[in-house]
């Protein structure tokens, strides 16, 4: 039986100030619920308040991106080993909003998996496709590229206790989630096609949902077989919507 996850990704809100306020009310709302694996991704600069405020409590902290590279002449990069210093457990890797402003390729994105798995940083491998390529029904063919593109560099047995997070790109900040229905079917896709090669790692590997995850819509989500969690942006910044999602991956 898979753990359930809840990550936060607060994308590029706050500032030390609401930060503080945040994590305080994390600590106070969330630190008793130890059936579910908890996680907040913050801005690379917040890392070190991430820290301090949370260590010692249930909650874990990340970030959202790394460099693929491991160290070495990338101006602005921030590496794995960097995250560590900070105590990150979590980077998410592959967000649409990064891979489409930044032009981040399937093998770029595999890279820097490969990186945060080798630093003991578990990566949050994000895939989902766009309304347009669900509207040609090239959904499948979609994932199966993105997930394939780290499989085709180093085997399905990375994916073993690591995380995936489905997130369809046209549910991102729109309010306008997958359905339940939906979103398991997509995730029965990945894990399958992880199985096909190691059995083991589609077994462990926790793939979330992300894409207008709220207190309204978690639970039908979260009970769907191979949703193990959630990947949560707009609701994150809300103590009390944050909560609820949280509750609702303990049930
Ligand atoms: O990383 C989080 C996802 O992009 C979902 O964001 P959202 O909950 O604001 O739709």
């Amino acid at each position: 039986m898979r753990r359930k996850l809840v990550v936060a990704n607060w994308k590029m809100h706050g500032d030390l100030a609401q930060n503080k306020v945040l994590f305080d009310a994390f600590r106070q709302r969330l630190d008793h619920l130890t059936s579910a694996d908890i996680a907040v991704c913050v801005p690379y600069p917040y890392l070190f308040q991430a820290q301090q405020e949370l260590q010692g409590s249930h909650i874990a902290w990340g970030a959202q991106n790394v460099a693929k590279h491991e160290v070495g002449a990338y101006t602005g990069e921030v590496s794995a080993r960097m995250l560590k210093d900070f105590g990150a457990s979590y980077v998410i890797v592959g967000h649409s909003e990064r891979s489409t402003a930044y032009c981040e390729s399937d093998e770029n994105i595999a890279a820097k998996f490969v990186v945060a798995r080798k630093s003991g940083i578990t990566p949050v491998l994000c895939l989902g496709e766009t309304l347009a390529e669900r509207e040609s029904g090239l959904c499948h063919q979609v994932i199966a590229s993105q997930i394939d593109a780290v499989l085709k560099t180093v085997g399905a047995g990375v994916f073993a206790h690591a995380v995936v997070s489905y997130e369809p790109v046209w549910a991102i900040g729109t309010g306008l989630s997958a359905t339940p229905g939906q979103a398991q079917q997509v995730h029965a896709f990945i894990r399958d096609r992880i199985a096909a090669l190691d059995v083991h790692a589609a077994e462990t590997v926790r793939i979330l949902y992300g894409g207008s995850v709220n207190p309204l819509n978690a639970s039908q989500l979260f009970v769907m077989p191979d949703i193990d969690g959630g990947l949560i942006g707009r609701c994150s910044l809300n103590a009390n919507d944050f909560e609820e999602i949280c509750r609702a991956a303990c049930q």
